[in-house]
């Protein structure tokens, strides 16, 4: 019986939903004293942070894009029957939406996503998930003999417990991709949106473009990503893969704080499971109030530059 943790590689290494992934199969597997193995899509990957996150044994494939869902669930499946998995642990990110439920059909298995904490029992294993756009969390028991467990980003957070030594074996079966890549491009922020732990968001009541500096100049002195209402990308004032929300990013960081946005269900639904929420908004009856932690009420063109000021004094003394 074995615990698996699909481990997403790629030139910038293992980013830190997959770190995630890999501490909470380390802690599942030690509840249900099985084995954890990690999946790893490119064999030339980071012994060191497997190593360094508790496991030890790896499998590892190539030659199947992580564009390519179809292959990619197929090979974790066939992985999942070779080792006699239990659980199959993916993390909830782009790729992970993609092919966890395509996992659980080959598997037979049950599915679990949007999974926001370790298993509440492990038999019958019960886990939470966020449901209603994080407004509520719910208790799922997976009863099949394989369980897929789809983790949203910050559920836990990453401990390290190095191991002595690591064993990679490659995957024999088949490896064939009906994708080619022909050009990858890639988001270069310093801080990647879906990982960030603080995030300054701005919305309408920005204006326009030319006011943006406000929230970049917060964000830089926080060391925080930047993020949009989806008004403010389909404007163009921001690309779009700032836009959060509904129909854009959704995130879980420790800190949002939101300036001009008006705080509408379709926005709330990607930003609402955020540990603390900070609202900016001059109208009182703005609807984010609602969700926020702390409010101010007030003309965010006065409170904005103050912020930043006082950041940047806090972190100077
Ligand atoms: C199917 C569908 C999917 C959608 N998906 C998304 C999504 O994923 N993400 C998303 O964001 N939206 C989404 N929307 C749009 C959503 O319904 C709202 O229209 C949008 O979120 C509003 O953006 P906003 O808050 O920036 O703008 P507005 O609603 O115009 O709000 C601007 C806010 O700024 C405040 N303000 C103005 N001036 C100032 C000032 N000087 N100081 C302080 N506050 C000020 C105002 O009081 C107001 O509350 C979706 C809509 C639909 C129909």
């Amino acid at each position: 019986m074995s615990v698996l943790v699909f481990c997403e590689y790629s030139d910038d290494g293992f980013k830190k939903f997959t770190r995630e992934a890999m501490t909470y199969g380390v802690k599942l597997s030690e509840s249900l004293s099985s084995e954890v193995i990690a999946i790893v899509n490119d064999p030339d990957f980071d012994q060191n942070t497997i190593q360094h996150h508790g496991i030890s044994q790896v499998v590892t494939y190539s030659d199947v894009p992580l564009g390519d869902s179809q292959s990619t669930a197929q090979v974790i499946s066939e992985i999942a029957t070779q080792k006699n998995a239990k659980v199959v642990i993916i993390p909830f990110n782009s790729t992970g939406k993609n092919i966890a439920g395509q996992v659980a059909v080959q598997c037979g298995g049950g599915i679990a996503t949007s999974v926001s904490g370790l298993p509440l029992s492990v038999d019958p294993l019960t886990v939470p998930v966020n449901v209603f756009a994080g407004k509520a969390t719910a208790e799922v028991t997976i009863e099949n003999s394989c369980a897929i467990l789809a983790i949203q980003s910050n559920s836990i957070a990453t401990e390290e417990k190095p191991v002595d030594g690591v064993h990679v074996e490659s995957y024999g079966g088949d490896q064939s991709s009906a994708i080619k890549i022909i050009e990858r491009k890639t988001v270069t922020d310093d801080i990647p949106l879906p990982e960030a732990e603080l995030v300054v968001s701005g919305g309408r009541g920005l204006k326009g473009p030319e006011n943006w500096n406000l929230v970049t100049d917060l964000a830089n002195a926080l060391g925080a990503a930047t993020a949009c209402s989806r008004p403010v990308a389909d404007s163009d004032w921001r690309p779009h893969y700032e836009h959060v929300g509904q129909t854009g990013v959704t995130i879980r960081p420790n800190l949002y704080i939101a300036a001009g946005i008006s705080g509408a269900i379709q926005h709330l639904g990607g930003v609402n499971n955020s540990k603390t929420i900070v609202v900016i908004n001059k109208d009182p009856e703005a609807p984010f109030f609602k969700a926020a932690d702390y409010g101010v009420i007030g003309d965010l063109f006065e409170v904005l530059p103050r912020l930043t000021d006082a950041v940047r004094k806090f972190k100077s003394e």
